[in-house]
């Protein structure tokens, strides 16, 4: 079972695919209503409980929002307090603790920033756990390691509730629109159980087994993603470069085989230099580093991806760390620059 990866079917969430922008009301309570009534998933139960929801950032607030709208009962906490005033103008209640969500609540969700945030919101003093009892659940779908996502089990477990890891792929456009992919993995009837509130949340659900394989496939994921943008970035340069024009270059890409949403999103605001922040470069940067740990523990060489973290280490000091991860085509421009720079004071030495 471990290694099978389940991709439920859901004909009628497929069906209800949203507008372009975000969710209306009545789509996303059908949406709830399709998935805990399409019989799949060991029943199909209907999602009837208290939801939680932990961690509010560019993802988290979306996701909660989404849920709210499609007529949750949605408890919300963010170590920022101001960032759950839209969610509480939209119906949300408020708790001051995550341990006290989590008590609230049957099923508890935590979007959270990295593994040291995710492990302390679920197990440090006033986290989650505290507030946990057998019946309820816990869901973190942040992106983490695999270390740390069964040191959460562990915790959560140890009181007596289930867990899932649910990592998601998907940006926050995606989360807007409720069409994120969920990289499950753990307790299967908690997966089951959740399924509605997935369903709100996201186009697809992967069940992957044991806890660890979805971390693992989100980090396999974002190792290919942030290689692909780094590639991308020198091909923009490239282009500039040799006299070509940069936007013709990103019309070519989106029309061959190597078209890729992401470089047709991204492409127009980089050849501005514009980097409006959906995926934040310091967690594409953390994920780089998960995964190279990954592949150090299985002794795989992963050349590209340990050349494509340089360089979004190099872009993280030059202070865009909150930028978009696609900003990471200024740490080459800079890398250009300092090589000109090198070029002339050898020639102006000799
Ligand atoms: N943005 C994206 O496109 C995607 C992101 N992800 C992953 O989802 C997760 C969240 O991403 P995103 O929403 O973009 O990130 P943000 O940086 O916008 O939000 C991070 C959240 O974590 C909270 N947080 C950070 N440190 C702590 C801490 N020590 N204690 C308690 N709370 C803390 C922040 O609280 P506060 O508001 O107080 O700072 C905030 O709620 C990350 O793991 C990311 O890799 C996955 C898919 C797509
Ligand atoms: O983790 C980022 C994403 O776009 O997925």
């Amino acid at each position: 079972m471990a290694a099978a990866a389940f991709l439920c079917a859901r004909a009628a969430a497929a069906a209800l695919r949203p507008p372009s922008r975000g969710l209306s009301r009545r789509l996303l309570a059908s949406r709830v209503a399709a998935a805990s009534s399409s019989g799949e998933g060991g029943g199909g139960v209907e999602f009837q409980g208290k939801v939680g929801f932990l961690g509010l950032g560019i993802m988290g607030a979306p996701m909660a929002s989404n849920l709210i709208k499609a007529g949750c009962d949605v408890t919300v906490w963010n170590r920022t307090k101001s960032k759950c005033d839209p969610l509480l103008s939209l119906g949300a209640k408020y708790e001051p603790s995550p341990a006290e969500v989590a008590s609230s609540c049957d099923v508890t969700f935590a979007m959270l920033a990295d593994p040291q945030s995710a492990a302390e919101v679920a197990c440090g003093a006033g986290g989650a756990a505290e507030g946990l009892a057998p019946g309820k659940g816990y869901v973190d779908v942040s992106t983490v390691d695999g270390a740390t996502s069964k040191l959460i089990e562990e915790r959560i477990t140890s009181t007596g509730a289930s867990f899932l890891e649910a990592p998601v792929s998907g940006s926050k456009k995606p989360a807007e629109d409720g069409l994120l992919i969920f990289l499950t993995a753990g307790d299967e009837s908690l997966f089951k159980r959740v399924a509605p509130l997935l369903d709100v949340m996201g186009k697809s659900r992967f069940y992957l087994g044991d806890v660890g394989n979805g971390a693992a496939m989100k980090l396999v994921v974002n190792m290919v993603m942030g290689s692909m943008m780094v590639s991308f970035s020198e091909g923009l340069l490239l282009s500039e470069k040799v006299g070509l024009d940069p936007s013709t270059l990103v019309e070519v890409i989106s029309q061959g085989a190597i078209s890729a949403p992401m470089f047709s999103l991204k492409g127009p605001s980089m050849v501005k230099a514009a980097y409006p922040t959906a995926f934040p470069l310091k967690h594409q940067q953390k994920d780089l580093r998960l995964a190279l740990a990954l592949a150090e523990s299985v002794s795989q060489s992963i050349p590209t991806v340990a050349a494509a973290n340089e360089l979004y280490k190099a872009a993280k000091s030059l202070g865009l760390a909150d930028h978009d991860f696609s900003a990471v085509i200024e740490a080459l421009k800079a890398k250009a620059e300092s090589s000109q720079q090198q070029q002339f004071v050898q020639l102006s030495c000799h």
